[in-house]
């Protein structure tokens, strides 16, 4: 979208209507770089076109590996199952699952391979799994703990026990794990350090190695035994994107209408499906949800607590800090340009003062996006009920939903 801002019209009615989110970014980018480990062709379908795959996509182009897309939901990836150091860096924008599946899986390049990112990425932590690559034996070396990443692979990633801290990111774990797979013996992938949130997804990244042929199993509460079977090539289904469903349920929710997204909530192995039934609970949320399961959709769901009965207390949302942007500062300033006072950071805590009277008041705002997709998007159903809500840099939201304000005039919102 060239439009450099977007104002919503409150609708004067429920929201009714059919409207399906793309396919989910995690499993997108998992099945891609999989896809590209394994010997053979793939065809991956469902897929979601957008930055984040786009990147993830272009990154493999240039170790080696084709990868066509014949429409405008398959990727088919044609790998002869490695791949080649590539002559120039790997840039991956703000793409976090490409920044850290690739920073494990460039271990299997023989040579240097420089992984960066865009000025977000620079700032968002890497250095734990960097140190775990380090430790068995891989040289590699980011910059004070963030991107650029520089790796020097010897074609292989090395058998033994890797141990992980995933208390800032669930994805450094998922990245070792992909990559294990390809060692030449057994891996054990351990936990160290406070559980990780978002923990379901390593049960996605588990699901998605075992689709492709990997042997994987739990041996602990906190450790993985992957065997050295390499990847078979797959025909794999990509299910919707349980985060951009969350913006459709809250439409519905935050409007009292009713949105068929084609695939009902129990249907997403992703974790912020379990967002479904926090947001139905809506205007009767509870006072405190402890988000560290579903990170991705706090935004959603801390805009939503704006117009709730009862005030908000978002817990275990820390990791926020380190996401797109610092998503908890970025919900307290936006909230309260809508109106002063309207949330606040406790700690690490965000306490959302909630106000159903806001709703069908005129409170002229122009929402600050910090490029993060998840802001624009959860801001956007601010303006589906107050009067004068502008969304700077509407774009964005083509880090994982290009499509998005399209989706929405489709369901009726008017946006200029
Ligand atoms: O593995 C994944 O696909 C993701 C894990 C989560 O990140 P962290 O593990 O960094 O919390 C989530 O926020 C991100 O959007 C996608
Ligand atoms: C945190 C997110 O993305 P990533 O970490 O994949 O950049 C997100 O999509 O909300």
């Amino acid at each position: 979208m060239a439009r450099g801002a977007v104002t919503i019209t409150p609708v004067d009615g429920p929201i009714r209507g059919n409207a399906a989110p793309p396919g989910s970014k995690s499993i997108t980018n998992r099945a891609l770089l999989l896809a590209a480990l394994a010997e053979g062709t793939s065809h991956i379908t469902g897929a979601l076109k957008s930055l984040d795959t786009t990147l993830m996509a272009r990154a493999l182009r240039q170790m080696g590996v084709d990868v066509t897309e014949p429409d405008a939901t398959t990727f088919v990836v044609k790998s002869l199952g490695r791949l080649t150091a590539p002559s120039e860096p790997l840039m991956l924008g703000n793409a976090g699952t490409a920044m850290r599946f690739l920073t494990a899986a460039v271990t299997l390049c023989e040579g240097k391979v420089v992984v960066d990112g865009d000025a977000h990425m620079r700032k968002r932590p890497i250095g734990p799994l960097v140190a775990a690559l380090r430790s068995v034996g891989i040289t590699a070396t980011d910059t004070d703990g963030c991107p650029p990443v520089t790796v020097t692979g010897a074609g292989r990633f090395g058998a033994g026990r890797v141990e992980i801290d995933g208390g800032l990111s669930s994805q450094y774990v998922s990245a070792l794990l992909m990559a294990a797979a390809c060692a030449d013996g057994p891996v054990e992938v351990a936990l160290t350090g406070p559980e990780i949130g978002a923990r379901g997804y390593v049960d996605l990244t588990l699901a998605a190695m075992r689709r492709f042929g990997a042997d994987v199993e739990q041996t602990g509460a906190q450790a993985w035994r992957v065997a050295p079977t390499g990847y078979r090539a797959a025909e794999f289904a990509v299910e919707p994107d349980a985060s951009a469903a969350t913006y459709l349920w809250a439409a519905a929710a935050l409007t009292g209408g009713a949105i068929d997204l084609g695939t009902p909530a129990s249907a997403f192995t992703q974790p912020d499906a379990a967002a479904a039934a926090v947001i139905a609970s809506f205007p009767h949320l509870p006072a405190e949800i402890e988000g560290s399961q579903m990170q991705d959709a706090i935004p959603t769901i801390a805009v939503l607590a704006a117009f709730n009965e009862n005030p908000v207390r978002f817990t275990g949302i820390a990791n926020l800090r380190v996401k797109e942007c610092d998503r908890i500062r970025a919900l307290a300033t936006e909230l309260n340009r809508i109106r002063p006072g309207l949330a606040e950071e406790q700690g690490d805590d965000l306490l959302v003062h909630s106000d159903p009277t806001l709703a069908g008041q005129r409170l002229p705002a122009r929402i600050e996006t910090y490029s993060d997709h998840r802001i624009a998007m959860s801001f956007a159903l601010a303006g589906l009920r107050i009067e004068g809500i502008t969304i700077l840099d509407p774009a964005c939201t083509g880090k994982t939903w290009p499509e998005y304000w399209q989706v929405l005039d489709g369901l009726g919102v008017r946006l200029s």
